[in-house]
């Protein structure tokens, strides 16, 4: 794509669309994981140094009708390395673990405890190429320092705050426990969580951190606080009700910060001032020659990692992978929305 976005934005509950950009066109790739979980919007924004652009996805569809565990997650980041991004930024919807993390609160975490089971494809590497990616700092470090003043300022500089004098709060440094769901956690669960270090808890920052980090995309996530999960002795538990109140107010205040960061952000990373570490981190972490990997799956790997991944060419291999693909994307409830326009048919043959 010429001048493809450098920038990814992954909606989350309640943020399914960014209506206060200009959108430009819609994609709806086709990745050799199936779909991604919504048709992508490029959307474009005048900077004093030119034109933008940013692509975006709803991570559980636009009508909301993907669950966590459901989420296609490899489909979502290899869809947005494939049209050119380079840094993600996530936005979740979180439950507080902490009394000081207020519901309408903007939290920046830098650590993950992984409480998913199992059943979510977490990794590319589930075949015969083995590869294990390094995941101490399981968020862009680069990225995530650059993004938190930038979202402190368009918190200040978001004109809707309820209560004008009770403006949200960022919270930098805390640490986001990822269950499986769909049900929310038993109280003992949430007290145990904070035992555990746990400041925030959602459902979905795995695997989507994990598999940004095999393709070499910066990920940084802004969550948004909603509730105080079930660990308050003197309130209920979570509820969905719950939930959704704060994410009404929510979803316009994600949208500015996503309008008011994009600029900066996409110049940091064209100048390579943000998010360099992620480029050139796999190279050490493929453990099996490709003489031991079926032709079908360095395509596979091809797609998000072309540099390592070059003698991948097989065009009838190319064939075969792109029908598994779509019989992939043919048993999806949700076919009737992935139309491929031409233009992605034609990006599609130059892989
Ligand atoms: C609607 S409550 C639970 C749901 O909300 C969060 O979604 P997301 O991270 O996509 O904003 C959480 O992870 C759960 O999936
Ligand atoms: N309490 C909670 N637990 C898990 N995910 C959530 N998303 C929003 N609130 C949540």
């Amino acid at each position: 794509m010429e001048n493809p976005p450098v920038v990814g934005i992954i909606g989350g509950s309640g943020l399914y669309k960014l209506d206060n950009l200009h959108i430009e066109r819609t994609v709806n790739p086709i990745t050799p994981w199936g779909p991604p979980s919504s048709p992508i919007s490029i959307a474009s924004l005048d900077t004093p140094k030119g034109p933008i652009k940013l692509a975006f996805l709803a991570r559980h569809g636009p009508h909301h009708n993907i669950p966590p565990s459901a989420v296609p997650a490899r489909a979502n980041i290899a869809a947005l390395k494939h049209l050119g991004v380079k840094a993600i930024v996530g936005f979740s919807a979180v439950g507080s673990l902490r009394e000081e993390i207020r519901p309408g609160d903007i939290i920046i975490p830098d650590q993950i405890i992984d409480r998913t089971k199992g059943i979510r494809p977490s990794t590319y590497f589930d075949s015969t190429m083995v590869g294990h990616a390094m995941f101490g700092e399981p968020f862009d470090v680069s990225l995530r320092e650059f993004i938190v003043p930038l979202v402190k300022e368009a918190i200040n500089s978001f004109p809707d705050h309820i209560n004008p004098a009770d403006e949200p709060r960022l919270h930098d440094k805390k640490t986001v426990v990822v269950m499986e769901g769909p049900q929310f956690s038993t109280r003992a669960e949430s007290n145990m969580y904070r035992q555990w270090g746990g400041d925030i808890i959602n459902m979905s920052a795995v695997p989507e951190a994990k598999l940004a980090r095999e393709a070499e995309l910066a990920y940084a996530l802004v969550c948004t606080s909603t509730d105080y999960d079930a660990w308050r002795t003197d309130a209920a538990p979570v509820t969905v009700e719950e939930v959704l109140k704060t994410l009404k107010t929510n979803a316009a205040l994600s949208k500015h910060i996503t309008a008011s960061i994009l600029a900066a952000v996409h110049e940091a990373v064209e100048s390579k001032q943000v998010a360099t570490q992620c480029e050139g981190g796999m190279k050490h972490s493929l453990m099996t020659p490709h003489s031991e990997v079926s032709a079908e799956e360095l395509w596979r790997l091809k797609y998000i990692l072309p540099a390592y991944f070059e003698d991948a060419t097989d065009p009838a291999l190319k064939r075969r992978a792109v029908s598994k693909a779509r019989s992939i994307r043919d048993s999806d409830e949700v076919q009737g929305t992935h139309g491929i326009p031409e233009e992605v048919e034609r990006g599609r043959s130059r892989v």
